[in-house]
């Protein structure tokens, strides 16, 4: 049984509760929303998996790609619990094998992500996993490199979205799920 507080689910408002933000991190202006407090909180941690796995447990999702690094720590979790193979998304000369890569923009910097030739085969349905959305240019990036190599993007999950992306929202066409808005 869900817990509502004023509507709004009581584990949802303690993982957001549990986000510390950083000002000005890592740059003037940035108020960077920092996971690392929410994981050590484990029945915090534990019920934004469960948020995550219960929506994709009968998805018929054959691949979790989850982006360097935060979003190895939520993507790994829901893997392993729905029965799909994790591919990691790397940030440069990481990746000891063929890849394929796709530079991005950040709000405070340039990036590229890569991806191991054969992690995905064509046709199968691939989830994005990372721990934010703020412009949406590393999820472009991520999706870019699944298609690819064939694979098809079923959605994007992040636990946390700039208010736009909270609830059910778009990007290039495809779903994405957020569980908490950016705290500011
Ligand atoms: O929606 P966007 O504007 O593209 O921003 C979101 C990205 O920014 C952060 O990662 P960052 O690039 O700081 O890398 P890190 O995980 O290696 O710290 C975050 O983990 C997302 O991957
Ligand atoms: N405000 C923010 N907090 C954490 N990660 C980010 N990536 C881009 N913007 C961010």
């Amino acid at each position: 049984m869900i817990e509502e507080e004023n509507g709004v689910d009581a584990r949802l408002q303690a993982i957001s509760a549990a986000i510390r933000v950083v000002p000005h991190f890592p740059k003037p202006g940035i108020m960077f929303n920092d996971i690392t407090t929410l994981l050590l909180r484990p029945t915090v941690f534990k019920d934004a998996v469960e948020f995550f796995v219960d929506r994709y447990r009968d998805m018929g999702i054959a691949a979790v790609a989850g982006i360097e690094a935060r979003g190895f720590i939520f993507g790994t979790s829901v893997a392993l619990a729905i029965g799909a193979k994790f591919i990691p998304l790397q940030k440069p000369k990481k990746l000891p094998g063929e890849f394929l890569s796709e530079a991005y923009e950040l709000e405070y910097g340039k990036d590229c992500l890569e991806m191991h030739v054969g992690a995905v085969q064509p046709r199968e349905r691939v989830l994005i996993f990372d721990d934010l959305i703020a412009t949406g240019g590393t999820l472009c990036a991520a999706m870019k490199l699944i298609e690819k190599a064939g694979g098809e993007v079923v959605e994007f999950a992040c636990l946390i979205g700039s208010p736009k992306f909270k609830g059910r929202y778009r990007l290039n066409g495809k779903p994405v799920y957020v569980l908490v808005e950016c705290r500011r």
